[in-house]
């Protein structure tokens, strides 16, 4: 089937997600649930368990090519996933964001537009940039030419060795500022959604209270978010070694993947996932 082909029945009664509906559910207080994605068939299977939104990561470079950062991925691989993801969501609802890489948007607003063009020709319906406020003209650029954008801040995996490591962004009073002011710059610079990484609860809360009509997806951001997103392969209970301690493990309530989607999306639309405490960090 080529990726042009017409959907088939939608596979559940959902309307496909939009930029208003996910505006919509926010603005009415339902939580936005988020999952990574990056095959055809997983990405059916999470649309069929109720997911919001999907994102194509460019965690693939850990979770499936073996790297220990997501710095060597591709513009092209990102491509090749989102064109497998969005297949697998023919007739399905799922919004679906894929991640610009690294390399593929820091050179110029210019840079930017062009790779994001390969991402939505290839399928997706927005584009992620990790950065913060020096991303605003590339924000403004793309919105301006009809391209959604959701933001990326505090870790900012692409920039793991000038962060020194996957460590907690924000923790002081300095630095959670500067945090609050990069996320006004983006939402001012048009970005729709924001993901912000592994900060202070007290910190998320802020930048969503700043920026109400902002749709923030967080991991390990604590509870206070539009939205949370995890990687599959953490919720699913199969990446190896240390996991982060945001990650919940939901496969091991749930008797299958299918079980466990839907347990994840449960979690999140009732508030039980984040747990404040367990999966949240303080700021110092
Ligand atoms: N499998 C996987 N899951 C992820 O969520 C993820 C990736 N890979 N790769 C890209 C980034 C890197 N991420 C990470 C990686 C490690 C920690 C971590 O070790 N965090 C410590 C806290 C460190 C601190 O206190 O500063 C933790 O205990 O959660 C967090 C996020 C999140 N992203
Ligand atoms: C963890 C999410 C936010 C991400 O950027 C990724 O999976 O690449
Ligand atoms: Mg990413």
């Amino acid at each position: 089937m080529s990726s042009h082909a017409q959907p088939t029945s939608n596979p559940n009664s959902r309307k496909p997600a939009t930029l208003h509906s996910l505006r919509a559910m926010h603005a009415r207080g339902e939580k936005v649930t988020m999952l990574t994605a990056y095959d055809a068939t997983f990405a059916r299977l999470a649309d069929e368990a109720g997911l919001d939104t999907l994102l194509v990561g460019d965690s693939l470079g850990m979770l499936l090519q073996g790297y220990n950062s997501t710095i060597p991925v591709s513009l092209d691989e990102m491509v090749y996933h989102t064109r497998c993801v969005a297949r697998g969501l023919q007739g399905g609802s799922a919004w679906l964001v894929s991640d610009l890489p690294f390399g593929s948007y820091q050179q110029s607003p210019a840079q930017a537009m062009a790779s994001a063009a390969a991402l939505m020709q290839a399928g997706a319906q927005m584009v992620k940039l990790e950065g913060g406020g020096w991303t605003a003209e590339m924000v403004r650029f793309l919105v301006d030419r009809g391209v959604p954008v959701c933001a990326h801040l505090g870790l900012t995996p692409q920039s793991v060795h000038a962060l020194g490591g996957y460590r907690v962004q924000g923790r002081d009073a300095d630095s959670a500022a500067v945090l609050r002011r990069h996320a006004r710059e983006l939402a001012d610079a048009g970005a729709a959604m924001m993901v912000l990484e592994l900060m202070p609860s007290s910190v998320a809360a802020d930048v969503q209270a700043d920026n109400p009509g902002l749709v923030t997806i967080g991991i390990g951001a604590g509870p206070d978010t539009a939205g949370q997103v995890l990687v599959l392969h953490d919720m699913l209970g199969v990446t190896r070694g240390k996991l982060p301690r945001f990650v919940r493990n939901f496969m091991a309530e749930g008797g299958s993947i299918e079980d466990a989607l839907r347990r994840y999306v449960a979690a999140v639309k009732d508030g039980s996932f984040p747990d404040p405490v367990a999966h949240a960090y303080a700021a110092s």
